[in-house]
């Protein structure tokens, strides 16, 4: 599709009408490489090539997306809420990968999206494509039900999923992200003259550099003129915590920069502390009305883990009157702007991704010893008494999901599998509680395998062990709320179902029974298996996702939690708990 740039900016209408087949998507993509400030990753496909889920999922959108000509569709990478993103890799060239996101369109009509907003979306992002720090939009088009937009891999994954909760990243990646994104806004407003107005770490990949790559322009405006005259917005759109006030309480136009610079500040605060400020900048939220009394100055709660210089730049940042705010171009001229950053080089990329993996991902922990256990245990059969908490009214539009968690297959016969042919050597053991570990006898290209996935270091309880695996690291799309197992899966998956609604999540009773159900019914591999997830967190939000239950290789099996809408701090909160619940069935490297 070629993309007309030209809004109608006061109507928001748009000309971008199809005008390509999908068999030059090589061409396009050859292109738009060359053209390309950064390089597209070239990395080959590691796993299993196509994954379809079998049927639609509840929230109307399906894995199983229909074929593009030109692309040998991979892996899912992700689910969003109405629809989910695959990698691909080039069928004249295995090597060139890219992302493709497919958006379900009936399920984006029936919450109130139309076409025009999707390709809204598109010819602005594809208009702020030309900087290192933006997700490159590569193409668009439409297939059957779905639109299609092809990106430029992110191969370092999310950045979400590498803040621990209530801890947060060190304050050197802190600034090093801080500087990236107070670039790329920079690049936005003054070049394109765009406001991202959706400012957020589940809005931030990273490169396999570990550099930040924007992404997600579903609320972008154009706030500036081609003749230089401004336009303001009138919405109430946005991420509720990442708002800024003027957009929920002005009964008059705001200017949409504006809010960017109030959710850089709100993204600041969540690196530092591993927490939001408030769920919403109202006077009715106490942590936000505290704030405003102590103009500022507030020394509770996350705000403890914040220092002086810090909380210097954040008032600056934060002040309820947009006419008060610091502005960016004064924002680039604050020392912890203009201060170099060791791991960045003069073109503010990273110089040194083995060390930014080290910092960014060194905080990761999930502690399964028996004090942790017991207090949550205590925590569960104490809150089980009483009632969850309404969820908050929210501006964004988000389908309507069930309840129960269920288990159901995710494969499709012609399921691309690991050979059962090696026979185990090298030692694994896994958890049984905290002090009696059992061995069991898995292969070396296990042992590999594991290796590179980072996610198996969070369970590492030795310092020294994490410390020296850390050392190795590279950024990798791999997801970090995933565990292994071997157990069988008649142990497997009665403790998960038991952990699962110890965490408070309701599930179909006898999980194993299902799966039972379904090895009959398909008579065949029912790998990979994809249970659904809903829960309230702490603070009342709704939290969709989903476990996918994925046969690596003879017993080895992956546990990936999956977070398909909802705080992903919250996400990883809860990921936490059930891993601890379910810690007789984890894997951990020894
Ligand atoms: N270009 C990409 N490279 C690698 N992974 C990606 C890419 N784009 C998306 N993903 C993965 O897919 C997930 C879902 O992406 P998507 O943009 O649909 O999510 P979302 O923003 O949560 O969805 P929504 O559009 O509903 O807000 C991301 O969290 C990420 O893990």
């Amino acid at each position: 599709m070629e993309l007309n740039s030209d809004l109608d900016r006061d109507s928001g209408a748009l000309d971008a009408t199809p005008k390509r087949q999908n068999n030059e998507i090589y061409k396009i993509i050859e292109n738009s490489m060359r053209s390309s400030v950064l390089e597209v990753s070239r990395i080959h496909l590691l796993t299993v090539l196509v994954v379809f889920q079998v049927g639609m999922d509840d929230s109307g959108a399906s894995e199983d997306v229909p074929p593009v000509g030109g692309l040998l569709m991979g892996e899912t990478l992700g689910q969003g809420a109405f629809g989910c993103v695959k990698s691909a890799s080039l069928e004249v060239d295995k090597n060139i990968v890219v992302a493709v996101k497919f958006i379900h369109m009936p399920t984006c009509n029936e919450n109130g999206l139309q076409e025009r907003d999707i390709m809204r979306e598109v010819v602005l992002h594809n208009k702020c494509s030309q900087h290192p720090n933006v997700l490159r939009l590569i193409d668009c088009n439409t297939v059957d039900d779905y639109i299609y937009i092809i990106l430029e891999m992110a191969d370092g994954g999310d950045l979400f999923d590498k803040i621990e909760p209530d801890l947060g990243v060190d304050l050197l990646i802190t600034q090093f992200y801080f500087q990236q994104l107070v670039n790329v806004i920079t690049y936005l407003h003054e070049q394109c003259g765009v406001a991202h107005r959706d400012i957020k770490p589940e809005n931030i990949l990273l490169d396999k550099s570990g550099n930040l790559k924007l992404a997600d322009f579903g609320l972008a405006s154009q706030f500036k003129r081609k003749d230089g005259t401004w336009k303001r917005s009138m919405d109430q759109r946005g991420s509720p915590p990442y708002l800024a006030p003027e957009i929920l309480y002005s009964k008059k136009p705001y200017y949409a920069n504006v809010t960017d610079i109030w959710s850089i500040g709100i993204f600041t605060f969540v690196l530092i502390t591993g927490a939001i400020p408030w769920e919403l900048p109202a006077w009715e939220d106490v942590n936000y009305s505290s704030f405003l009394e102590n103009d500022g100055n507030v020394d509770m709660g996350p705000w403890k883990r914040v220092d002086i210089q810090q909380l210097s730049l954040l008032r600056k940042i934060l002040q309820q009157d947009p006419s008060e705010r610091i502005t960016l171009s004064k924002l680039r001229s604050h020392p912890w702007f203009t201060q170099k950053n060791k791991l960045m080089n003069s073109k503010g990329l990273c110089n040194d991704p083995a060390a930014l993996a080290n910092r960014l991902l060194s905080r990761l922990n999930v502690s399964l010893d028996n004090g942790n256990y017991n207090t949550s245990l205590t925590q569960t059969l104490d809150s089980a008494t009483r009632s969850v908490s309404p969820p908050l009214p929210t501006v964004s539009t988000q389908p309507v999901y069930n309840d129960v968690a269920y288990i159901q297959t995710d494969s499709l016969p012609n399921d691309q599998r690991y050979p059962n042919t090696q026979r185990p050597s090298s030692q694994y053991y896994a958890l049984h509680d905290e002090l009696n570990y059992y061995s069991t006898q898995v292969d070396d290209t296990l042992l590999k395998y594991m290796e590179n996935d980072y996610s198996t270091l969070q369970f590492q309880s030795q310092q020294n062990i994490r410390d020296k695996s850390l050392n190795a690291l590279q950024f990798r799309p791999f997801k970090l709320t995933k565990f292994y197992s071997l157990e069988p899966m008649e142990n497997l998956l009665p403790i998960l179902e038991k952990a699962l609604q110890l965490s408070g999540i309701k599930v179909t009773p006898d999980l194993y029974r299902f799966y039972q159900e379904l090895l009959e019914k398909k008579n065949e591999d029912v790998f990979p298996l994809k249970i659904n997830m809903k829960n309230f967190d702490s603070r009342g939000g709704k939290l969709v996702g989903f476990i996918s239950i994925r046969r690596v290789k003879a017993d080895l099996k992956s546990l990936e939690f999956v977070r398909k809408s909802g705080d992903p701090l919250e996400w990883r909160r809860l990921f936490k708990k059930i891993a601890l619940f379910s810690r007789d069935i984890i894997l951990i490297v020894k």
